[in-house]
Order: structure tokens, then sequence, then C-alpha cells
């Protein structure tokens, strides 16, 4: 009989088994000590739920409007780089569980399909771009018009890495993409990381984000995006209030509160424990996690690893259904009926619980 996994913690533990070392210490990895990655998922314990009762919650409506798409839960895709290490399909499995779940899916620049592949794969599903801003613009711009003939519906500028963070299990395995691979939105095989030779003793992905990527980018450039796409952009990796309101001053659609996942700059808080709307990613792991983001004041959040894991274990359907069916029991039980009814009258720190 085959292993009953029923939650994330139980695909993250046999996606460790059946993923090669390598692959899975990337998947997994924080920055430097791993201090935020561990806070990313504890911040949530420092929440209580504190429920209503008696409330008729024999239908629970979870559907949400993200960008200006309407999406059957606040559970979105997030953007992963590499899918096919966990899987042959890698992210066109990931874009057909994504639209059977009714929901959107960020698609990584640096993935191991290629844009048009996925939206084929997606059919008529929500798609979203997420954009790394090369030191070669035409490179960059070239990706977004891909996105927008491909139909795509925002771009997601990720703004928290002018360098790679050091993942440490990275220089220890001294990672690249396995030979068979490669990021395949990119022409050549340097900028496709195609058997990453030359990449010396380091892990290879902090040397071709040295090579290739732009740390001089700042407020100007996003202002550049804007005017040369149609698409809505939002900025994702914002943590502090000031670049909330630079991200608005320059005219951006939406932000992201991220920390990429704890794989940046380590000691950051937790995302949770910055959140002030809009957008959340980092440590979601159960529905209860989902709605304490909601009560905080996000509208959606995005799920990294977990969509992963499920990759791995042939379930991103499974990972993204067990995450609605703990939603919708989590709201029922807290005497929600619609995200209208989850607000900050439903979560209070443990330290107050007591003062009803
Ligand atoms: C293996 C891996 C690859 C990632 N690749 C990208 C990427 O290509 N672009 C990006 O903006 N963020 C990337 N991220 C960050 C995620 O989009 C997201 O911010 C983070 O994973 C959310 O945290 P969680 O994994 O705890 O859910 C990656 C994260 C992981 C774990
Ligand atoms: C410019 C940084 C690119 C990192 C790409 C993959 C990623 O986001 C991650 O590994 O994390």
């Amino acid at each position: 009989m085959s292993e009953k996994l029923v939650c994330v913690a139980d695909y993250e533990s046999m996606a460790k088994r059946v993923l090669p070392k390598a692959v899975f210490d990337y998947y997994c990895s924080g920055a430097d000590q791993q201090e935020t990655l561990a806070d990313n998922t504890a911040a949530f314990s420092r929440w209580h739920l504190f429920p209503r009762v008696l409330r008729d919650v024999s239908r629970v409506d979870l559907s949400v409007s993200v960008l200006g798409q309407r999406i059957s839960m606040p559970v979105c895709v997030g953007a992963t780089a590499m899918q096919r290490m966990a899987h042959p399909d890698g992210e066109t499995a990931t874009a057909r569980a994504t639209r059977a779940a009714g929901t959107g899916m960020m698609l990584s620049s640096w993935a191991t399909s290629t844009i048009e592949e996925v939206r084929s794969s997606a059919g008529d599903g929500l798609l979203w771009m997420q954009l790394y801003i090369y030191k070669d613009r035409d490179l960059t711009l070239s990706l977004v018009r891909r996105a927008e003939e491909a139909g795509y519906k925002a771009i997601f500028v990720t703004v928290d890495t002018p360098y790679l963070g050091k993942r440490r299990d990275d220089v220890r395995n001294r990672f690249k993409l396995p030979p068979h691979l490669k990021m395949t939105n990119f022409g050549s095989a340097e900028l496709a990381f195609s058997s990453a030779e030359g990449y010396g003793e380091d892990s290879g992905l902090a040397v071709y984000v040295a090579q290739a990527i732009d740390p001089t980018l700042c407020w100007e450039h996003i202002a550049w995006l804007k005017k040369n796409t149609h698409l809505p952009v939002v900025v994702k990796g914002v943590l502090r209030a000031e670049d909330a309101l630079e991200a608005l001053i320059h005219g951006v659609d939406g932000i992201l509160v991220s920390n990429h996942g704890a794989r940046q700059l380590d000691g950051v808080p937790a995302t949770l424990d910055v959140l002030s709307e809009v957008y959340l990613d980092g440590g979601v792991r159960r529905g209860t996690d989902v709605l304490k983001a909601l009560a905080l004041g996000a509208t959606a959040v995005f799920l990294g690893r977990p969509v992963l894991w499920g990759l791995a274990c042939q379930g991103v359907s499974d990972v993204l259904e067990l995450m609605r069916d703990e939603l919708h029991l989590a709201m029922s039980l807290a005497g929600c009926c619609s995200l209208a009814e989850v607000n900050r009258s439903l979560i209070r720190r443990p330290e107050f619980t007591s003062r009803i």
C-alpha cells in the first residue's frame, strides 16, 4: 500500500527520500545560518486563531480576486526555479495542476520549461511571469514580450537578489544543474546554465548571478519596466514600509511581501511579522497559516517549496487540494463563510489571548 501523505510536512519528508541530495539541499536551503528560514514557519505559531461560533458554516466560499482575475482560493503557486530537477515534466506539470485547482501560477525566469510550453500546458489557466532584470536589457525585455504574447497576466519583478544569498549546502555540493537540463528560456548555453561547466568550486548559481544579473537595480528600473509593458507590475521581495511606499510612488500594481523563502539576507524578519497588505509568501505550510496571513491583511499567499515537494512525489494537485481542504476546515471552525469575514479580530498574539 502506498504511503498516505496527510500534510505538507509529509510531502517534504518523502521528497527528501526520493530526490538526489544536491537537489533537495538546493530546494530546501535558506541563506547562511538559516535563522530566517526557521522563523518563517515559526512566526505562524506565534499567533492564535480566535474563532467565532454558531455561524452556519455549511457553505464556505474561498474565492478571491488577484490582480483583477478571480481564482478559486487565496493560495497561489510561487516562482521556483528549475522544477525539472523534481520531476521530468517540471513546470508543465505544475501548470496543469494549478489550472486544475483554479488558481494562478508564477513562472520563474529560471524555469526548465519555456514560457510557451508552460502556456500550452496551462491551457486557459492563469499565469504570471517572474522576472529577473539582467544586465542585458534586450534579453530582459524579450522575456517580457514573450510572456505578453503567451497571455501571461502580470510581471512579478524580483528585487531582493542583486547577488545570490549564500546557501551553504549549495557551496558544499558545488551545486549545478544536472547535465540533461537547462534554463530553457535562454538561447546561449552560458545563459541557460547548461552543463554549468567552468563555475569553479563555488555554488554555480552564485557565479552565474554575479555574471548575468544587474546589481545596479534601483527604482528607476522599475519605472523603465512599467513603461515597457502593458501588463501589471508587482514588486516581489519588499519587507519595509518605506519601500512599499516607494513602490506605490513608482506606480506598481502590487507588492509581494517576501524574503525569498529566507534564501537571500539571513536575519531578516519572518514575512508574517512585517505583513501590511497585499500578497505574502514564506513558510506557508498549513491551512491555518493561510488563514492567519489573511487575517493579518494579505489578499492571497504563494507557496514555494510545498509545490516542489508535491512535484517530487507526483502530487502538486494533491498539495493544492490539501491546502484548500485545510483552509476550508480552518475557516469553518473559525466561523467564517467567506474571505470578507476574515479580519484582524480573528487573530491574537498568545500574550493577549486571555483578554476577551
Ligand atoms: C528552490 C527555490 C527556487 C526559487 N526560485 C525563485 C525564482 O526563480 N524567482 C523568484 O523570484 N523566487 C524564487 N524563489 C523564492 C520563492 O518564489 C518564494 O519567495 C519562496 O519560496 C516562498 O517561501 P516558501 O518556500 O517557504 O513557501 C525560490 C525559492 C525556492 C525554495
Ligand atoms: C538573481 C538570483 C537568481 C536566483 C534564482 C533562483 C532562486 O531564486 C533561488 O534559488 O532562490
